[in-house]
């Protein structure tokens, strides 16, 4: 039977999903918070987890409770939102060794709720199920080993009856793969590797279909056994550490894949299907029923993951059952979520330079001679390359508003330079294999960062609002007419539809954390994580100070410090009383 997660998610009264519904839109009906009143929003309460490090994600609310998660140890705490007493607060034991091998800082992107469980995937891979009422386990089950550079980052994703877990380690030759568990056992129900054999990859060569010359077709046998050396694909990564979203109506499971290992491109020849893929599988038996490549042979570090937002809009013109995906690449995509067909693929940050433009015939970026880091060849600095290995926006998740039709982005304005060398591979070492340095986009406003408004129909910018560092937080929009989001100095914002700036408020800490809003007798409230870290953040994070550090990120985001510090504290806000 349906778990009562798709309903929860309708009573805009909850925030039941990480990404508030099942298709990723970021967006409530509520509406007391409005354009005109968000100037007079105050801090209603607030609440520190104890953790220091990169807070991603944010709390669910469910009825009259909040639940709330941690980065590693990965705690979570069940808050009464009567009087925030807490109600149960549960902390998993973990081998500490798992922290070395996360690639981009202890982050997690928060718990998932269903039929009165809660679902949290720890950084060591164990994902487990706890009584909502108690906080007791109820089952649990590890499904990657982090001696081998296996965690999990990303929120268990609740459909139907199941619970779906990704995998993180592409910097660690991980084989990404895509696991969906019984919700009421924990039962393995179907595993769907990103690279391999057909049978594990669980695809059809005759009937998966993926863009070709200018229409679907069938992709065929060993699509992608053909597109790598040997058995290269064993350590070919394409984890799977993003945001999925479900269609009921088709049945479909949309999610990404991350870059192929190593990232010295010279060392994996071909198009190393299926990194850099978007997948549409069916939620029962797992089988994909379309396929398609953002980034063919990865020399960059485009992970695909980013969100999939299932959106019914206008594309030239001609209503669209939509797939809406702002990728790392820099380009805005827009499918027909049913058929796989491309419809759009143009630039969200005018400065992106590694490609001139997806042709829309075969599917493919047309790389920049210049930027290719396979040809420049490895020991040599490609430089100047936009967007960085970041992408012009990473994991932060953007916003789609059903009333305006247009997508509201958090996103990077982040170039890069880019050194591959040659690199052998050790079972839970880094499986790098690049040197980079990262800096704001050259000859633009000297921030690290836009938010905009985008028009996925047809592909166009319709405002961007620069930010002097990379927006790292999910924003949110509601029915209010005001959009939300948080920076990485710790400034929670609300904008208008036009971007224009209505208010903001200095948090204890750097916003990696994804905008909420509840509402809970009769009043609405707004909620961030605050606690800088991230990939972005990694420098404060972790202690690194050597600009290379931290895969370049250290010496792009070095002024940070200049504006905050550590520590994971949830600001609730709303509009005094009458
Ligand atoms: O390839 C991977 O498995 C993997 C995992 C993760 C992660 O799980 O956090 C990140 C990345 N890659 C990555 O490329 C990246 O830019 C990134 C940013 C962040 C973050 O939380 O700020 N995580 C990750």
């Amino acid at each position: 039977a349906d778990s009562d997660v798709e309903q929860l998610t309708k009573d805009p009264k909850n925030w039941a999903m990480q990404s508030g519904n099942l298709a990723n839109h970021r967006y409530s009906e509520l509406k007391q918070i409005t354009a005109q009143n968000a100037k007079n929003l105050q801090v209603a309460w607030t609440f520190s987890t104890g953790v220091l490090r990169g807070h991603e994600g944010g709390p669910l609310v469910v009825g009259d409770t909040m639940y709330i998660h941690s980065p590693f140890p990965n705690k979570v705490f069940a808050l009464s939102l009567e009087d925030q007493s807490i109600r149960w607060k549960y902390e998993p034991k973990q081998d500490p060794t798992v922290i070395p091998v996360m690639c981009c800082d202890t982050v997690n992107r928060g718990v998932a709720y269903a039929n009165g469980k809660i679902f949290l995937q720890q950084a060591d891979t164990t994902l487990v199920a706890l009584d909502a009422k108690t906080g007791a386990e109820l089952w649990k089950i590890k499904v990657g080993d982090p001696k081998i550079g296996e965690t999990t980052t990303n929120t268990p994703h609740v459909f139907k009856d199941k619970v779906l877990t990704g995998i993180s380690g592409g910097e660690f030759g991980v084989r990404g793969r895509v696991t969906a568990h019984d919700i009421n056992t924990g039962k393995i129900l179907w595993k769907a590797y990103s690279t391999g054999p057909d049978n594990e990859l669980m695809v059809d060569p005759g009937r998966t279909m993926t863009w070709t010359d200018g229409k679907m077709a069938p992709i065929g046998p060993n699509s992608s056994l053909k597109t790598w050396q040997g058995d290269q694909w064993k350590l070919g990564g394409g984890t799977t550490w993003g945001w999925y979203s479900y269609d009921p109506a088709t049945n479909l499971v949309y999610y990404g894949t991350g870059n192929p290992s190593t990232w010295n491109p010279r060392q994996r020849p071909g198009d190393n299907k299926w990194s850099m893929t978007i997948f549409a599988r069916d939620l029962d038996t797992g089988m994909a029923k379309w396929v398609y490549q953002m980034t063919p042979h990865d020399e960059w570090d485009y992970d695909g993951v980013n969100e999939m937002i299932l959106a019914d809009i206008k594309v030239k013109g001609q209503p669209r059952k939509a797939l809406v995906h702002f990728d790392r690449n820099g380009f805005g995509y827009t499918l027909d979520r049913v058929s796989g067909e491309l419809l759009v693929a143009e630039k969200y940050d005018p400065k992106v330079n590694w490609a001139t433009h997806v042709d829309m015939k075969t599917g493919r970026p047309q790389v920049v001679a210049k930027y290719s880091t396979d040809k420049n060849g490895p020991d040599v600095n490609s430089k100047g390359i936009c967007p960085s290995a970041l992408g012009s926006k990473d994991q932060q998740p953007a916003s789609f508003n059903r009333k305006t039709g247009l997508f509201y982005v958090p996103t990077n304005h982040v170039c890069m330079d880019y050194e591959p060398f040659q690199i052998e591979y050790t079972a839970g070492q880094p499986y790098v294999g690049s040197t980079l340095s990262m800096y704001a986009a050259p000859n633009s406003h000297g921030g690290l960062g836009n938010f905009i408004a985008w028009d996925a129909g047809t592909g166009k910018i319709v405002w961007s609002k620069p930010e002097k560092f990379s927006v790292w937080s999910g924003a949110l929009s509601t029915a209010g007419d005001v959009v939300f989001y948080g920076t990485l100095e710790g400034y929670l914002k609300a904008v208008d539809l036009n971007g224009k700036e209505l208010w903001k408020f200095k948090t204890p800490s750097g916003i990696i954390g994804n905008v909420h809003t509840w509402e809970y007798k009769g009043k609405q409230y707004i909620g961030v994580l605050s606690g800088i870290g991230g990939w972005a953040g990694i420098g404060l994070a972790a202690g690194l100070t050597k600009g290379t550090e931290g895969l370049g990120a250290v010496g792009g985001y070095k002024d940070l410090a200049k504006y905050t510090e550590l520590g994971g504290v949830l600001t609730v806000f709303a509009l005094p009383d009458r």
